[in-house]
């Protein structure tokens, strides 16, 4: 599990540390996975050119220590320095100490951007408020050959969110210390970050509110049938999706659903003949399930579907024309409800849940606040999806989904998450965890299904399977 702490958590962890060489131990993790890198790329560190850009706080000072110790190692190096009064004095001596190049000069700085080798962005951290500021922003824009290697976090970067106010550097590398920030695992942030290392320093921040779950721990998640099991008590799933109009919705919805681990899925759509016939697994005859799915392809019958399904008092996963459906209604609709709803939206869905004149694109720039709003404000669990899934539960507690391609963005795709969710809720698992896992293991089902190349949602629901057993490592 990685685990994500919010800036004020790190700033109490290293409190509790005070006297400790946490500067030390983060410089040391941040100049070895430097010279590892130019080692990678250019056979040695002897010779390369690096570029440091330094800001006024303790991540300029890192990327200057840093500096000195690849400069140590026969590095040509230059600190550009965007607040020269203030920035760092231990780490100014160091690097003066080796004879690197020091200037205040943006333009020395600029062309030596587009041509080092290695640049070491230390502009702004954690203690960073607001976007990039104006002399930082040429960096943002301009053109290189070499790798950026971003300290702590990208400059621009809100480490708490992962919003960008404006502009922000781009990383191919992040080395970020102690702990993940939460900005580094949610687009937009989360995509200026690249590749994302963590240099442990010892601090010991408490239980995380921001968690991105891996293969042990989705495995440990995920049914199992064992000797005493049969079809019904591993759980019988209900579908209300699909309609006359968007029959589609109804077989995909019912292709993820047959794969995530119930003994049985009850369609209770209209086109019930076609879902059998491409499906004959499914049973059509009404019955007792342990949870609904409603909503892909409903189209005009969402609100007789919806008020169905959240009238049984079991775990109900609501998407697309549910939540369209749902969005009219308010919140209210789900006050009375003791047994948990789980709503799938993407960001336009989200949009229209929150009202009061919020975009989509809002919603994009800013998903965990966002996520956290809805799950607070419907009192339901929220799987938010796109290029970062988050999941948010109404206490506030998030998962960030690291699996996907965006080779998902496909037309029914999200109709596949919702039945494949759904079986896990049917299954057993709690709406926080069947949405977790729903979302990874379809990611990891894109993935194995595209395989770099476009793919279909029939294609990503036949690839189940193969993502269950990549994921339990069988
Ligand atoms: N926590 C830990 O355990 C450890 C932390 N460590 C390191 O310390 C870093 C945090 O250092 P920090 O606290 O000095 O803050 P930092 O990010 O350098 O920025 C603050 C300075 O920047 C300025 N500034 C503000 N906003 C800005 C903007 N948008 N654009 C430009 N400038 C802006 C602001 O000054 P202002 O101009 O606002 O007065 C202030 O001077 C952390 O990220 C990690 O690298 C490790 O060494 C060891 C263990
Ligand atoms: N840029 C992206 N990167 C990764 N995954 C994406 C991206 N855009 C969409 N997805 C994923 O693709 C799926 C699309 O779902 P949805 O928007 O409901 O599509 P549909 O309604 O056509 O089925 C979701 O799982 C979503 O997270
Ligand atoms: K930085």
């Amino acid at each position: 599990m990685r685990e994500a702490h919010t800036v004020a958590q790190v700033r109490a962890a290293e409190a509790a540390l005070a006297g400790q060489p946490l500067m030390d131990r983060a410089v040391a993790g941040l100049a070895a996975t430097c010279a590892r890198l130019l080692a990678r790329r250019r056979g040695r560190v002897y010779g390369a050119r690096v570029l440091v850009l330094a800001g006024s706080g303790d991540n300029g000072g890192d990327a200057l220590f840093a500096g000195a110790a690849l400069a140590r190692r026969g590095a040509a190096v230059t600190a550009v320095l965007l607040a020269p009064e203030r920035a760092h004095p231990g780490a100014l001596a160091a690097l003066r100490a080796t004879g690197s190049q020091l200037t205040a000069d943006q333009d020395v700085g600029l062309a030596d951007f587009r041509r080092a080798d290695l640049i070491l962005d230390g502009i702004v951290g954690i203690g960073g408020r607001g976007g990039l500021r104006p002399a930082a922003q040429p960096y943002a824009r301009a053109g290189r050959r070499g790798l950026l290697v971003a300290v702590d976090l990208p400059s621009g970067v809100d480490a708490d969110t992962g919003e960008v106010a404006g502009e922000a550097l781009r990383a191919d590398v992040t080395v970020t210390f102690g702990t993940h920030k939460p900005g580094l695992l949610i687009d937009p942030g989360a995509e200026y970050a690249g590749t994302v290392q963590l240099v442990p320093i010892g601090l010991r921040p408490p239980a995380a509110p921001v968690q991105a779950l891996q293969h042990a721990d989705v495995a440990a998640l995920l049914p199992r049938p064992g000797a005493e099991s049969d079809k019904y008590r591993r759980g019988v799933l209900g579908v209300l999706a699909g309609s006359e109009r968007y029959p589609g919705a109804a077989l995909l919805a019912v292709a993820g659903a047959l794969h995530g681990g119930v003994g049985a899925v009850r369609y209770q759509g209209r086109p019930g003949e076609e879902v059998v016939r491409r499906h004959p697994e499914v049973l059509l005859t009404p019955g007792r399930v342990q949870a609904w799915v409603v909503g892909p392809g409903s189209g005009d019958e969402a609100p007789g579907a919806l008020a169905d399904a959240l009238a049984d008092e079991v775990p109900v996963l609501v998407d697309a024309d549910g939540l369209t459906e749902l969005a009219r209604l308010g919140p209210g609709a789900l006050a009375g409800r003791a047994a948990p709803t789980l709503l799938t939206p993407h960001t336009g869905e989200a949009a229209r849940l929150l009202g009061g004149g919020v975009t989509a694109q809002q919603v994009a720039g800013a998903r965990l606040h966002r996520a956290r709003e809805l799950a607070e404000r419907y009192g339901a669990v929220v799987l938010l999806k796109g290029s970062t899934t988050v999941v948010a539960r109404p206490d506030g507690a998030v998962r960030v989904n690291p699996t996907g391609t965006a080779w998902l963005a496909t037309a029914g795709s999200g109709d596949v998450l919702a039945g494949f969710t759904g079986a896990l809720l049917a299954a057993g698992l709690g709406a926080f965890d069947a949405a977790s896992a729903g979302a990874y293991l379809h990611g990891v089902a894109g993935r194995i299904a595209a395989a770099d190349a476009p793919v279909t949602a029939g294609e990503v629901a036949q690839a189940l399977p193969a993502a269950w057993r990549e994921v339990c490592g069988v």
